[in-house]
C-alpha cells in the first residue's frame, strides 16, 4: 500500500521548490509501470543533515549560520551535487535541488545518487577570511556524511574552485589523509579537471544546438536572452556568441541590459568582473525592468540563475521558440503547462545543465586513477554524453507524446527505481 503522508518536517501549505519537484514526480508516475510501487522512495530524501555553522567574524563577534546537506537518493551510487551559499537557501530548496540531482545523474547515466548542500548566508557580506572559516566549519559539520565514496560536493551558486579547495583541505585534516576525490570542481593545480569550469555552459550549448536542429532554428544569427551571467549563463553566452548567435539581453541580480544587434560578451564579462554585475554596462542600447525581461522576443531563452523564475504570472509574456534551463528548477509546473501549450520547446534542467556533473564525474575518475585527460578528450566525451542523452530523451518524448521534462523523468526515474528494486530493502 502506498503511503502519501508527508514527512513530519515539511509544512504541507508551503512546500516551496520541494512541492514543485513532487508535482513533477506525480506527472511521471503513470509512466513507470510496475516500478511505480517504489515511487514513494523518490518523494522523501534518504537523509537530511541540518547543521549550525558558527564563525568568529573579523570584528570578534560570533555569527551563526544554518547549513544543510541533503542526500536524496543513493540507489545508483554515492551522493553527488553542489553546495550553494545564498541568503535565501531553505531546507525545501536544498531537498528539491538534491532530488533534481538524483534525476539528472540518472538521466546522463553517471553512477551517482543525488545530494545537495547549502548555507543560508550572503557571502558578499563576508571577508575572504570569514568565508574560509565558514566553509571549513561547514565541511567539518558535514564530514560525518561526505566522502569520496559516500557523497561528493561540488560548486553551485556563489561557490567556486577556491571554496572546493578549502573543503578538500578541511576534509584531509579531519581524515588524516588527502583524498582529492571528496569534492569536484577543484582548482586544476589540486586535482581539478580541465573543462569543469566551462562544462555546465558547454552542456547547455550542446543540448541547445540539438534542440535548435529539431526546431529548425539556425544558431548563426539566433537571438538569445539569458538570465544569470555567472558560471552557467556567462559561459553559455560565450559559446553561443562564438557560434554566431546574438546575445540580445542579459539579466542578473543587478539589472537587465539589452542590445538587439548583440551585446559584446567579452566586454560584458569585463564589466561584471570590475563592477559585480551587468547594470551600468556602457555597451547596452537599452535597459529593462526586472519583469519585462521575460517579454523580450528571442529565439532561445536561457534561464541560468535561480529556481521558480518562470511562473504562471510571466509565462504568458514569453515570446521564444526554445527554453534551455541552465538553472535548476527555473520553471514552475503551472508555467510549464502554459509554455507547452504555446509549443515552446523546453530542454529541462535535469538534462540541459547536466554537463557540470558529467565533467565532475570525469574529475572524480581522474582523481581515483591519478591520471589526467586532455581538455579535447574531456570536451569530446562530454559532448557525446550530452548528445546521446538528448536523443534518448527525444525518442521517449516522441514515443509517449510527452514533454522533454516528463521524458527525462521517465528515463531517469526508471533507472533509479530499477536499481532500488534489484538491490532490495533488507540489510
Ligand atoms: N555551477 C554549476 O556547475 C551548475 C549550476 N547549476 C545551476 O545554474 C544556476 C546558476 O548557477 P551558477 O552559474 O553556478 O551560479 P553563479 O553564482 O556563478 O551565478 C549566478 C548568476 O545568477 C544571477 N542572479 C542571482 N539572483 C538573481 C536574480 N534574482 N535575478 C537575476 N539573476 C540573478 C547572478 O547575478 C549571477 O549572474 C543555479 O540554478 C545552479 O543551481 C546547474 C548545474 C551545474
Ligand atoms: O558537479 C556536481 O557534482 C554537481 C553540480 C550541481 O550541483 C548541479 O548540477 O546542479
Amino acid at each position: 500500500m502506498t503511503n502519501h503522508a508527508l514527512p513530519s518536517y515539511l509544512n504541507a501549505d508551503d512546500l516551496g521548490p520541494w512541492g514543485q519537484y513532487l508535482k513533477q514526480i506525480d506527472r511521471v508516475t503513470p509512466h513507470l509501470g510496475g516500478l511505480s510501487r517504489w515511487v514513494e522512495t523518490l518523494k522523501r530524501p534518504k537523509r537530511i543533515l541540518v547543521v549550525d555553522v558558527p564563525i568568529e567574524r573579523d570584528d570578534g563577534t560570533i555569527a551563526h549560520y544554518e547549513g544543510y546537506r541533503v542526500q536524496h537518493n543513493m540507489s545508483r551510487g554515492p551522493g553527488k551535487g553542489g553546495v550553494r551559499f545564498h541568503q535565501d537557501v531553505t531546507l525545501s530548496e536544498v531537498m528539491a535541488l538534491s532530488a533534481w540531482m538524483t534525476v539528472k545523474n540518472a538521466a546522463v547515466n553517471v553512477p551517482y545518487g543525488g545530494a545537495k548542500g547549502g548555507i543560508r548566508v550572503d557571502p558578499k557580506t563576508l571577508s575572504k577570511g570569514e568565508l574560509q572559516r565558514l566553509t571549513r566549519r561547514y565541511t567539518s559539520e558535514i564530514s560525518l556524511i561526505i566522502g569520496p565514496t559516500k557523497d561528493i560536493p561540488a560548486p553551485d551558486v556563489n561557490t567556486n574552485e577556491q571554496v572546493m579547495a578549502w573543503m578538500m583541505d578541511s576534509y584531509a585534516m579531519i581524515e588524516g589523509n588527502l583524498s582529492t576525490g571528496v569534492v569536484t570542481g577543484k582548482p586544476i593545480s589540486m586535482g581539478g579537471s580541465l573543462g569543469r569550469r566551462e562544462a555546465t555552459g558547454r552542456g547547455v550549448f550542446v543540448t541547445g544546438r540539438e534542440a535548435a536542429a529539431k526546431r529548425g532554428v539556425a544558431i548563426q544569427g539566433a537571438r538569445i536572452a539569458i538570465q544569470g551571467f555567472g558560471n552557467v549563463g556567462g559561459i553559455a553566452a560565450n559559446m553561443f556568441a562564438d557560434a554566431g548567435a546574438k546575445i540580445i539581453a542579459v539579466q542578473d541580480h543587478t539589472g537587465t541590459v539589452v542590445h538587439q544587434g548583440g551585446l559584446n560578451v567579452a566586454e560584458l564579462h569585463k564589466h561584471v568582473a570590475e563592477t559585480g554585475g551587468v547594470a551600468g554596462f556602457a555597451g547596452a542600447e537599452a535597459t529593462q525592468d526586472r519583469d519585462s525581461f521575460w517579454g523580450i522576443e528571442s529565439d532561445i531563452l536561457v534561464p541560468a540563475a535561480l529556481e521558480q523564475q518562470i511562473t504562471a504570472k510571466n509565462a504568458g509574456q514569453i515570446r521564444t521558440k526554445i527554453i534551455l534551463e541552465g538553472a535548476n528548477g527555473p520553471t514552475t509546473p503551472e508555467a510549464d503547462d502554459i509554455l507547452n501549450e504555446k509549443d515552446i520547446l523546453i530542454v529541462p534542467d535535469v538534462l540541459c545543465n547536466a554537463g557540470g556533473v558529467t565533467v565532475s564525474y570525469f574529475e572524480w575518475v581522474q582523481d581515483f586513477s591519478s591520471f589526467f585527460w586532455s581538455e579535447e578528450e574531456i570536451n569530446a566525451r562530454l559532448t557525446r554524453i550530452m548528445q546521446d542523452a538528448f536523443n534518448s530523451v527525444w525518442e521517449v518524448s516522441q514515443e509517449k507524446k510527452v514533454s522533454l521534462r516528463t521524458a527525462t523523468f521517465i528515463l531517469a526515474c526508471t533507472r533509479v527505481l530499477a536499481a532500488r528494486e534489484v538491490r532490495g530493502l533488507y540489510p
